[in-house]
């Protein structure tokens, strides 16, 4: 077990940390790439948080940050963040209209509101995506030979979502946990073995409770090989 590592939010460790400099030299090596991790990308590198060492008493994450945490199943794998400003921009697009707004502050965008975010969101750097994860699949996922099991590609895509959606609740829980209520994932290609990928996530909307999100897996010849949709369902207030 490595060190555990010390985080006390979501938000705070996405602010605080940087990917390993081993991980970033790996995904450097690949071009098609470069755009995303480039001094002028959107986005900013992030170590992946369910691969983080929570604590021997702490059983968070353990599938992704023990299981699939080795040199022949995954062993390289970062994400990729937009900036403070724009998450903040998107905090108000996905939740003007609803009642499951991260704080009462970003609730009912007003004329005035939105004509100053379009003014800043020609200053801030676009990121098409909420959340990317890049990441190495080595030889042991495999299902048929030399492919990636279908049950592994769901699993990343559901794990992506959820640090995707975590990034958009605020420290005060002012949103509750979120599930997974329903995951459909459509597998176009197979995904070959060992290989380099991008899981690209994004929010499309919330509503009440409930969010929708939408994810692509693409490798360095841009075709999307496997595409995900799901719902995400937040606790009642006060627990399950
Ligand atoms: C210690 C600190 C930790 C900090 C962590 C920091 C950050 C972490 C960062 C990153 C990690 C994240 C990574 C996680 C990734 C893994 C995620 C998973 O795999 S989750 C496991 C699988 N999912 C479950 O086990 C859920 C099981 N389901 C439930 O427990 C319940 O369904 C629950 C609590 C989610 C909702 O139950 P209700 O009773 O509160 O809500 P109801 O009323 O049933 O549904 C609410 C609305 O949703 C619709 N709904 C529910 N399920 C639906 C479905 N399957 N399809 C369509 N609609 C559905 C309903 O029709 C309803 O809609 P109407 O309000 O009436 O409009």
């Amino acid at each position: 077990m490595s060190t555990p590592h010390n985080w006390t939010t979501y938000t705070a460790f996405l602010r605080t940390s940087r990917a390993s400099e081993s991980d970033l030299k790996y995904f450097a090596l690949h071009p098609w790439l470069a755009p995303l991790l480039s001094p002028g990308s959107p986005y900013r590198s992030v170590p992946f948080f369910s691969r983080l060492e929570k604590g021997e008493n702490n059983t968070l994450d353990r599938f992704f940050n023990r299981v699939i945490n080795t040199n022949d199943t995954i062993p390289h794998a970062i994400a990729l963040v937009p900036g403070d400003e724009w998450l903040a921009l998107r905090r108000k697009e996905l939740f003007a209209s609803s009642t499951s707004s991260p704080s009462s502050s970003q609730q009912n965008v007003t004329g005035e509101e939105k004509e100053q975010a379009t003014t800043e969101q020609e200053t801030t750097q676009k990121a098409e995506y909420d959340f990317i994860l890049l990441t190495s699949l080595a030889p042991s996922l495999s299902g048929f030979t030399d492919t990636a099991h279908g049950g592994l590609l769901s699993a990343l895509f559901d794990e992506a979502m959820g640090c995707c959606t975590a990034a958009f609740r605020n420290d005060d829980d002012a949103v509750q946990e979120l599930f997974t209520v329903n995951l459909n994932v459509t597998y176009r290609r197979p995904v070959p073995l060992p290989g380099v990928y991008a899981i690209r996530v994004r929010v499309e909307k919330t509503e009440g409770r409930k969010w929708w999100l939408k994810g692509e897996l693409v490798g360095g010849d841009g075709v999307v090989r496997t595409s995900a949709e799901s719902l995400w369902v937040a606790a009642r207030k006060g627990g399950l």
